[in-house]
């Protein structure tokens, strides 16, 4: 397939090697705002920019009918608008917090487990993220993800990005955000009691499971229209 890469910065270098590596020609890179002609050469775009550039990028590839895949986060309070303007114009897209399959394994299991935990109010929750310190945004979208997820299946009303261990109310969701040198991307949700523990983690070792997704999603999402999530791609 034909890609286009906007935003090569970390991830994007990542996907442009393994998108070659599975038999894919990259026909237009960027990290600044998106060139028309550049793009129409392109059969599919993968969007992992900035968060101010996200909103901007994928819209004009719907107007372009150039299928979109978005891994950038922190832009998500417009994923509506993003959606109707998809919509409008028959085109197709998917955004994920995450494209490893292990997350997204992930966060089939926090559902589950919250739906499990909702049945006792022994147990307090709490959301982790850890990632490097050059992310711009905070929390991950990823743990903005599981925290839905949790909200979906519990009494719980509400999440907060708890910035100096202050305390929430009982139908508030804490989520912690830490910032360390190299890390890809940790995520912990923890249930504890005064008796014990339980706690699910994902560790990405590097940025490879992030990419693979992307690349896979963009083989994926040929010859359709819409708006699609990771759970489609890979029908779980
Ligand atoms: N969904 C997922 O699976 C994953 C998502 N991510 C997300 O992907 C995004 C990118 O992460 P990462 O690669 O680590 O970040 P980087 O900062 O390494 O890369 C972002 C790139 O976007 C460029 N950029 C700036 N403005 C524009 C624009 N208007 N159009 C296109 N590109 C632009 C930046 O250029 P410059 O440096 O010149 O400003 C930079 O090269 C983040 O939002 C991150 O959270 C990351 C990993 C996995
Ligand atoms: O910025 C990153 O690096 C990552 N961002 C995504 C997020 O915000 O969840 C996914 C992954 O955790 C790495």
């Amino acid at each position: 397939m034909k890609i286009a890469i906007l935003g090569y910065g970390r991830m994007g270098k990542t996907i442009e090697r393994i998108a070659i590596e599975r038999g894919h020609e990259i026909v237009y890179k960027t990290s600044e705002p998106i060139n028309i002609t550049e793009l129409k050469k392109a059969e599919v775009a993968i969007d992992f920019s900035i968060p101010t550039a996200a909103f901007n990028n994928i819209t004009t590839c719907f107007k372009e009918n150039v299928p979109v895949i978005c891994g950038t986060t922190g832009w998500l309070e417009k994923y509506d608008e993003a959606v109707s303007i998809c919509k409008a114009n028959n085109a197709a897209f998917i955004y994920g917090s995450n494209f490893s399959l292990g997350v997204n394994l992930f966060f089939e299991l926090n559902n589950k487990l919250a739906k499990m935990m909702s049945k006792f109010n022994e147990y307090d929750v709490e959301v982790e993220e850890i990632h490097h310190t050059k992310k711009l945004d905070k929390p991950s979208g990823t743990a903005i993800t599981l925290t839905k997820g949790i909200l979906e299946n519990t009494s719980k009303t509400d999440w907060k990005l708890i910035e100096n261990q202050e305390k929430v109310d009982s139908k508030t969701i804490p989520v912690v955000a830490k910032r360390e040198d190299e890390v890809p991307g940790t995520h912990t949700i923890k249930y504890s009691s005064e008796i014990d523990e339980i706690e699910i983690k994902h560790t990405a070792h590097s940025r490879e499971g992030f990419a693979l997704g992307a690349v896979i999603a963009s083989e994926w999402i040929k010859n359709k229209n819409g708006v699609f999530t990771m759970k489609d791609v890979l029908d779980l």
